[in-house]
Parts: C-alpha cells; structure tokens; sequence
C-alpha cells in the first residue's frame, strides 16, 4: 500500500498496490494486518456505499461529533469524484484548512480521514459511487453539517452543484463551534 502525506498532519492518501493480469485487476484495498505494520491501526465497524446520479453532486460538508467521532477511509467504486477535508480541530495549526483528491474507479486512490475533519465531495461523472469505511457507527444525534461554500473549497464546478435539503440548509464554517481538539479529547 503506497502511503501519501498531504499539507495537512494525519489526513493521508492511500493507494493499494494492483495485480494486473488479463482479466483485470486484483487489490487489497484494505488490510488491517498490512496497515498496522505501516502505523496506521483503525477498526472500521461500518461500510458505507452511495450512488450519485449527476455529475456535478456535491454530498457534504459532514462530521460526525463526539462520543461517536469517526476515521474514514474513502475509495470511489465507479466514476469519478474530488473528495474534500477540512481540519476542524480547535488549536490544529492547520484548522479551516482544506485538502481534496481525485479518487476513481480508474486510480484506485484513496482518502485516510481521521476524526476531527469535515468530510465531502462533488462528483465528476454521472452515477459515481463511493464506498467508505466508518470506525464507528452512524450516530444521527452527533451528526453534523457545514456548507460546502464556506470553507474556500475549490470544487471547480461547471454548474450550480446538486444538494441535499440538509447540506443546502447546513451553517458556515464562519461562527461553527467544532466539537473537536487538536489532542483528540472531545
Ligand atoms: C451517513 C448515514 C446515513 N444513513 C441514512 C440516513 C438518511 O436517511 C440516508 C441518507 O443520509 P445522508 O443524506 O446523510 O447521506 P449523505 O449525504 O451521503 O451523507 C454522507 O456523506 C458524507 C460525504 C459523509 O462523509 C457521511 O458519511 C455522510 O454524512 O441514509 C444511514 O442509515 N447510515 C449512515 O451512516
């Protein structure tokens, strides 16, 4: 597993290696063992699948809050996508900054997010489908959302993004009082 850092301590880029042979291809695309050995140890508890029909979707900005805080890791399983984070850990020296990757069916890549970070992307074809890796369950109460327009993202849309009513009606990231510190407590 080729292992990325990006501008931003903890969010990393994954790529799993890939056996190519006439059929196709073969990847783990996750081993806990492997990880472990790379320092990287987490225990994912839920997968998490969705389809976006349109180009041009964007699901996001989402946390979710403590005691039911989550590391995500991130692979597009068709089309193509740009996944975004955001460092929302108070005292982080990096907070409100912002890191996204192009992930594919095509690439393989993958986004390593780690509690503590908004999560969101935009999609770039047309029935996109995303698959990702939750550490813990999903816990509607500690759900949250920041609009997806209010921290400097470049999405480079084309056209007005497709939004849920929730992600429309989310609150900016100006003024947000994250749940979040940069040691990790809650
Ligand atoms: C997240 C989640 C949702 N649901 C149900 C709740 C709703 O009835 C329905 C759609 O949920 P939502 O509109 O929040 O789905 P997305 O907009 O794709 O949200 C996700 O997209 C961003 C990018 C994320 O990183 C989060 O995992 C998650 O917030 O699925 C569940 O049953 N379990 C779950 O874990």
């Amino acid at each position: 597993m080729q292992i990325d850092t990006t501008p931003i301590p903890g969010l990393l880029v994954l790529t799993p290696r890939r056996f190519g042979d006439a059929r196709g291809f073969f990847s783990e695309s996750w081993n806990r063992q492997t990880l472990a050995g790379q320092g990287i140890d987490l225990d994912f508890v839920q997968d998490n699948h969705s389809l976006s029909a349109r180009a041009g979707t964007i699901r996001g900005l989402h946390y979710q809050a403590p005691p039911h805080a989550q590391d995500k890791l991130v692979r597009c399983g068709r089309g193509a996508l740009f996944d975004v984070a955001v460092d929302i850990r108070r005292g982080s020296p990096t907070y409100g900054q912002w890191f996204g990757q192009e992930l594919s069916a095509e690439n393989g890549r993958q986004m390593l997010i780690p509690r503590g970070f908004l999560h969101g992307f935009v999609t770039r074809e047309p029935d996109t489908e995303i698959c990702y890796k939750c550490t813990d369950y999903y816990a509607p109460d500690c759900d949250g959302a920041v609009r997806w327009d209010s921290c400097g993202i470049d999405w480079d849309l084309t056209s007005d993004p497709v939004l849920s009513d929730k992600d429309a009606a989310a609150i900016p990231l100006a003024g947000f009082d994250s749940p979040f510190s940069w040691e990790g407590a809650a």
